[in-house]
């Protein structure tokens, strides 16, 4: 396998203040990640420890509850909100692939995310608002709600470097966001005690996938499982500590007709045998989706259409779009609008 390596970007000249030169050094480096990777390791954040900390402890506290008493959260696949159980979704028909002999991805998943209620003036789609469901679990929500704070000012920060770092007029993404559809899908990679893995290449936390939106702030522990596809063949990445992984959303690659990628990646998590016994480390994650307006049109923009690059996609709207990526994961329909993604994956070794 080959040296790969997620750069490392402090943004605090966005976050703290700093000169215009610091920060087209910032912009630089991102344009430079975002071109060759789609993932990037950032510093200088902002977020206090004591929220991640919050978070973590948010995630443990509800997880660690039994499958039944979780169950009472499940909600409809086309709302995504409250909790998926293991085995409920297929990322990689959000894409269109899918092996035939692969079980459904493991993870089990508890998602919250902006409602119509946080946006009495703007009419919505209702389907991508949903008000979420709180469990009864002491203190969850208001760590959750502190987080996912924190998490949507990093997203909106990003989206200030990336308009920088691509030459664009400072809210040319942002005015795509006035009333986004963001989500906080928190992960629990884990299997019951007394489970044995199979040494089964199929086996699967979460199926390969580009994240749907603009982007996409993930809080991962230092667990092993988190894979990123990059030349044709896949890379462990855990992140450094204190970073957060930003990765770029499908919306994105779409604005810069494929100048930036939104990377494919999946989690897998290695599996350790004793005496005979292939098991798992629990992994836990929170993926923060910064997804735009359902009504946005995202398309190729002006600059990035030449004639070495031709617009390799039509105009979508962020509600299309969304929606056909979620009734794949979530409702097990296959994505048939998701070729340029699905070639990606189908060119990859296993
Ligand atoms: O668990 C991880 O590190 C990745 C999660 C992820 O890719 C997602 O929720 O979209
Ligand atoms: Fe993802």
């Amino acid at each position: 396998m080959s040296e790969f390596h997620v750069p490392v970007v402090d943004i605090s000249p966005y976050v703290a203040g700093g000169t215009a030169a610091e920060r087209a050094t910032v912009a630089a480096a991102v344009d430079a990640a975002c071109r060759e990777v789609g993932f990037i390791q950032i510093t200088g954040h902002g977020i206090a420890p004591a929220a991640a900390a919050g978070l973590a402890g948010a995630i443990d506290d509800f997880f660690a509850l039994p499958l039944e008493t979780k169950k009472r959260w499940l909600r409809p696949a086309a709302e995504n909100r409250g909790y998926t159980a293991p085995k409920s979704e297929t990322l990689a028909l959000s894409l269109g692939v899918q092996s035939e002999t692969r079980m459904k991805d493991f993870f089990e998943a508890f998602n919250v995310g902006s409602a119509a209620s946080d946006y009495p003036e703007a009419a919505l789609l209702a389907e991508h608002y949903a008000e979420n469901t709180w469990p009864e679990v002491d203190g969850f929500r208001d760590r959750v709600d502190a987080w996912r704070t924190e998490a949507g000012r990093v997203a909106r920060t990003m989206v200030g470097i990336f308009e920088d770092a691509l030459e664009l007029a400072p809210g040319t993404i942002a005015g795509l966001a006035r009333h986004p559809i963001e989500v906080l899908r928190m992960n629990n990679y884990a299997l019951p005690d007394g489970t044995t893995v199979e040494l089964d290449e199929d086996f699967i936390g979460m199926g390969e996938h580009t994240d749907y939106g603009i982007v996409t702030i993930l809080w991962a522990d230092r667990a092993k499982g988190l894979q990123v596809l990059h030349g044709g063949e896949w890379h462990d990445v855990s992140p450094a500590d204190g970073a957060l992984l930003i990765n770029l959303g499908d919306l994105t690659t779409r604005l810069t007709n494929e100048q930036w990628l939104s990377t494919l990646h999946r989690v897998k998590p290695p599996i350790h045998v004793v005496d005979g016994i292939g098991t798992i480390q629990r992994r836990r994650s929170a993926a923060y989706f910064f997804d735009g307006d359902a009504e946005a049109t995202v398309g190729p923009l002006p600059g990035f259409i030449d004639e070495r690059h031709p617009r390799v996609y039509r105009d979508v709207t962020v509600d299309e779009h969304i929606h056909a990526k979620l009734r794949g994961s979530r409702a097990g329909v296959v994505n048939t609008d998701a070729a340029r993604e699905a070639d990606r994956v189908l060119n990859a070794a296993r």
